[in-house]
């Protein structure tokens, strides 16, 4: 097969006093992407389902990236004082694209937010600030240190647990939020020492789906954070082959 083409959603800051409204997503994402083999594709945040459903139809796979706090209250929760709304274009954006990729049983890694989203959709749900939900827990954020890292225990029988292997793990993490109860169909594969979850994945035959709440994508990353992409990128070209055999 040619490379994999993988979908990816980006932030969105609307028009303010001296600027106008950007689309925008850092550069570790998409040259990740690229640098594991698949080509990068960019979609903008949109409102029409119809238009999602197209824009999808074009990707073999997606990446669904980190950014702001998910409103809880699209999800019947209270907003919490510690919780700042991505803007709403994004969200509306992003919930219509995880449900077609749901549904299409696309294959999906979700990083940061992109994890909590997949796992919500999938009848999951969140803790809305680890410092008042688990109060013993180690910062998983650092408002000074954009490459905060902390250590990893990971699932030898997982893919996260393949790439990392044994031995110590730091990885970059900047979220105040964290999944707690795991969608149905999901399994933990990654906690941080204080139990807070790191990655989750599928185990359904049926989905090639995997989120992780630290960021293999960061100016910091290591080698082994890069084979998160490999893994997802190769996932992604056997899944487009399978199906490629199954319509022939
Ligand atoms: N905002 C949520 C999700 C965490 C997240 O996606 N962090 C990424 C920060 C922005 C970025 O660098 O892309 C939370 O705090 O839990």
């Amino acid at each position: 097969m040619s490379k994999p083409i993988i979908g990816i959603n980006c932030d969105y800051k609307p028009v303010a006093r001296n600027t106008p409204a950007f689309a925008y997503l850092a550069a570790g994402y998409f040259q990740s992407i690229y640098n594991a083999g698949g080509i990068p594709l960019v979609v903008p945040p949109m409102d029409d389902p119809e238009s999602i459903k197209q824009a999808l139809d074009h990707v073999n796979g997606f990446v669904m990236i980190g950014g702001g706090d998910l409103d809880p209250r699209n999800d019947g929760f209270m907003l919490h004082p510690s919780v700042r709304p991505m803007d709403p274009k994004r969200e509306t954006s992003d919930r219509l694209l995880i449900a077609e990729i749901a549904e299409r049983r696309m294959p999906i890694l979700g990083i940061g937010c992109g994890m909590q989203l997949l796992n919500i959709q999938e009848g999951g749900n969140l803790f809305l600030h680890i410092k008042e939900d688990l109060p013993n827990a180690v910062p998983h954020m650092d408002p000074h240190d954009p490459n905060h890292r902390h250590t990893l225990e990971v699932e030898s029988d997982s893919l996260v647990g393949r790439v990392f292997g044994d031995g110590e793990i730091r990885v970059s993490s900047r979220h105040h939020m964290a999944i707690d109860e795991v969608a149905p169909g999901f399994r933990v594969t990654a906690r941080c020492p204080d139990g807070v979850i790191e990655a989750i994945e599928s185990e359904m035959m049926d989905w090639f789906a995997i989120g992780t709440q630290f960021h293999p994508e960061c100016a910091a990353a290591s080698a082994l954070d890069m084979r998160i992409f490999e893994e997802f990128v190769d996932g992604v070209r056997l899944h487009a082959e399978q199906d490629l055999r199954l319509v022939a």
